[in-house]
C-alpha cells in the first residue's frame, strides 16, 4: 500500500472530523481520549470513495476468496455497498434487528449454505462488533473466515478474533494515525501515548488528557515544527515506570529524577588520570558521563575497571559516544573487540543510521545479552549538518523496530513521541554562541523548557571553568529548573 496516499487518507479524516480529541467512552466501556467516528464520511462522499478503494486494495493484496461481503451496521454498511457495486460482488445486509413480520429475516441478501462471506468494518476496538456480525452469519450457515477493517484501535481486537478463526486484516492502526498527525500537526501530546497505549484497558480515564493541535495551514511553507507547547509532560520518574521502557533508560530516568540531574558531562580529556578525577568530582551532579575513548592517550583496561567503579560510587552511566557508522559485522567487532572492548565497560553507545539498521543489528547482537543500550544520532549540533528532515525519520523507525536496545536519540530537540524514548542534546552552553569549527550551542533552558530535549551534554561548558565542580553543579540547576518549569502546569 502507498504509504504517502494513507498518509493523505488519515489527514482528510483529520479534517472530515473523523478523529476526536477529548474523553469519550467506547461501546467496550473504555473511556479514550480519541474517538474514530467514521459515520462522518457519509458526509464525505470522495473522501468514502477513497476509503472504500483503499479497503478493496487490501482485499486485493491480501488475495481473500469469498462469496459474498457484510457491513458490520451500520457505519461500515456504505463502505461494502460501494465496494461490492463496483466491483460487482454479492452482497448481504445484516439487520441489527429482526423484523417481526413479512419474512423475518436477519440477514438479507442470497444465503447459500457454507458459502464464505467476508466481513467489511470501520473500526476496531476489541473486536466484538465483527463477532457479533459473524456470529448471525454462522447461524444462517454462512463460513467467516477474514475482516477488513480500516481503523484497528489496537486494543485486543485482533488476538481476539484470530482466537474465534477470524483475521482480521487492518489498513490503519492506532499508531499510524498518531504518527501521521504528529508529523503534520504542531502537537500531539506525548502525554497521549502514555494515556494511549499504557493505559488502554481502563476503564476511566482518570485525568483528561491535554492536546493541543495547532495544525500547520495546507500552504504554509513553516515547517511543523513544535511550538513551545508540544513539551514532554510526564514526569522521569513516570517515564521511568512506563511498561515499555527500556531497562537501562528506566535506570537513567531513575538516576536523573533521584540525583535531580539531567547533565551528562562529556569527559573530553586526553589522559585517564585527569578523567577519573573528573568523574569522581563531577559524579555526584551529572546521570551520565560521556567519553570519547579514542582520543585517551593513555588508555589501559585498568582505567574501565576504575571507571566503572566511580560509576558505581556516585550512581551515573557511561556513555562511550563511539558513533558506530559501519555495516553490522564491522561495527560488531569494533564495539566488542579491539584495544577498547567498549561493551564490557560503557552502559551506552550511540550509532549513525546512515548504514541502516544493519548497524543496530550489529551492535545489538552484542550489547543487548550485556543489558547495554543504544542512542541514534538523529541532528548533530555542528554547523551544515546534513541530519535533517528525512534522515530524523529515519532515525525513529530504526529505533522503534529495534526498541529492545535503542533507547533514544542524539538530536537537537524531542521529537519521538513515544515517552520510553529518552532525547539527549549536545552543543550546549550557558550562553548561545559556537566555536570556530562550527559547534553551535544552545543554553539549557532552550534545550530542555523550548524543545523539549531530556538530557543536556556538556562539554567544554564544564572542561574550560576554572572550578568544573562549580560549573557542573551550575549546568545541573539550570537543567533542572528548565525540566521542572516545563512540568509545571502553568507552562504552556
Ligand atoms: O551532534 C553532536 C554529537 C556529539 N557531540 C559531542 O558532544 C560533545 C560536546 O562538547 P562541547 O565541548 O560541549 O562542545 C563532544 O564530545 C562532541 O563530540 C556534539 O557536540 N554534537
Amino acid at each position: 500500500m502507498d504509504d504517502t496516499n494513507l498518509d493523505s487518507i488519515i489527514l482528510k479524516l483529520h479534517d472530515a472530523d473523523a478523529v476526536k480529541f477529548g474523553e469519550y467512552k467506547l461501546k467496550s466501556g473504555i473511556m479514550t481520549p480519541i474517538y474514530i467516528d467514521l459515520r462522518v464520511l457519509v458526509s464525505h462522499p470522495a473522501l468514502m470513495n477513497q476509503v472504500a478503494s483503499l479497503m478493496y486494495q487490501r482485499v486485493q493484496e491480501e488475495g481473500l476468496q469469498f462469496d459474498s461481503v457484510c457491513g458490520v451496521p451500520y457505519t461500515a454498511l456504505p463502505l461494502a455497498t460501494i465496494i461490492c457495486s463496483r466491483h460487482e460482488l454479492p452482497m448481504l445486509i445484516r439487520r441489527k434487528e429482526a423484523k417481526d413480520y413479512g419474512t423475518k429475516r436477519v440477514v438479507e441478501g442470497l444465503i447459500r449454505e457454507g458459502d464464505l462471506c467476508l466481513i467489511i468494518e470501520d473500526t476496531v476496538t476489541t473486536g466484538s462488533s465483527i463477532l457479533e456480525t459473524a456470529e448471525v452469519l454462522y447461524k444462517e450457515g454462512l463460513k467467516v473466515t477474514d475482516a477488513i477493517v480500516l481503523m484497528d484501535r489496537e486494543q485486543g481486537g485482533l488476538p481476539m478474533l484470530a482466537s474465534q478463526g477470524i483475521k482480521l486484516h487492518p489498513i490503519i492502526s492506532m499508531f499510524k494515525l498518531l504518527n501521521v498527525l504528529q508529523q503534520s500537526c504542531v502537537c500531539v501530546f506525548f502525554f497521549f501515548f502514555f494515556f494511549f497505549f499504557n493505559a488502554p484497558k481502563s476503564p476511566k480515564l482518570t485525568s483528561p488528557p491535554e492536546l493541543t493541535s495547532l495544525r500547520v495551514k495546507e500552504n504554509s511553507t513553516e515547517p511543523p515544527v513544535a511550538k513551545k507547547p508540544c513539551l514532554v509532560k510526564l514526569s522521569y520518574a513516570e517515564r521511568a515506570g512506563l511498561p515499555n521502557v527500556h531497562p537501562l533508560a528506566s535506570k537513567l530516568l531513575k538516576i536523573m529524577e533521584d540525583k535531580k540531574s539531567n547533565l551528562c558531562v562529556s569527559a573530553d580529556v586526553t589522559n585517564c588520570e585527569e578523567l577519573l578525577q573528573l568523574a569522581d568530582s563531577v559524579g555526584p551532579k551529572i546521570c551520565m558521563l560521556k567519553t570519547h575513548v579514542d582520543i585517551l592517550k593513555d588508555y589501559t583496561e585498568g582505567f574501565s575497571q576504575k571507571l566503572q567503579v566511580l560509576a558505581e560510587k556516585h550512581d551515573f552511566l557511561i556513555f562511550e559516544d563511539r558513533k558506530f557508522a559501519d555495516i553490522g559485522n564491522t561495527v560488531k567487532q569494533q564495539y566488542e573487540g579491539g584495544l577498547y572492548q567498549i561493551s564490557s565497560w560503557a552502559d551506552i553507545v550511540n550509532a549513525h543510521v546512515v548504514p541502516g539498521p544493519g548497524v543496530v543489528k550489529g551492535l545489538s547482537s552484542v550489547g543487548k545479552a550485556l543489558g547495554r543500550g543504544c542512542l541514534l544520532i538523529a541532528e548533530m549540533s555542528s554547523q551544515g549538518s546534513l541530519a535533517t528532515g528525512n534522515y530524523r525519520q529515519a532515525a525513529v523507525k530504526m529505533a522503534e523496530e529495534d526498541s529492545d536496545f535503542v533507547f533514544g536519540f542524539i538530536c537537537g530537540s524531542a521529537f519521538s513521541m513515544r515517552p520510553e524514548f529518552i532525547h539527549m542534546t549536545p552543543g550546549v552552553q550557558l550562553e548561545a554562541g559556537g566555536d570556530v569549527l562550527g559547534q553551535q550551542y544552545t543554553t539549557p533552558e532552550e534545550v530542555i523548557y523550548n524543545k523539549g530535549s531530556d538530557v543536556i551534554i556538556v562539554g567544554r561548558g564544564v572542561l574550560e571553568a576554572a572550578d568544573r565542580l562549580k560549573a557542573a553543579e551550575l549546568y545541573r540547576r539550570s537543567g533542572w529548573d528548565a525540566y521542572t518549569k516545563r512540568l509545571s502546569p502553568n507552562s504552556n
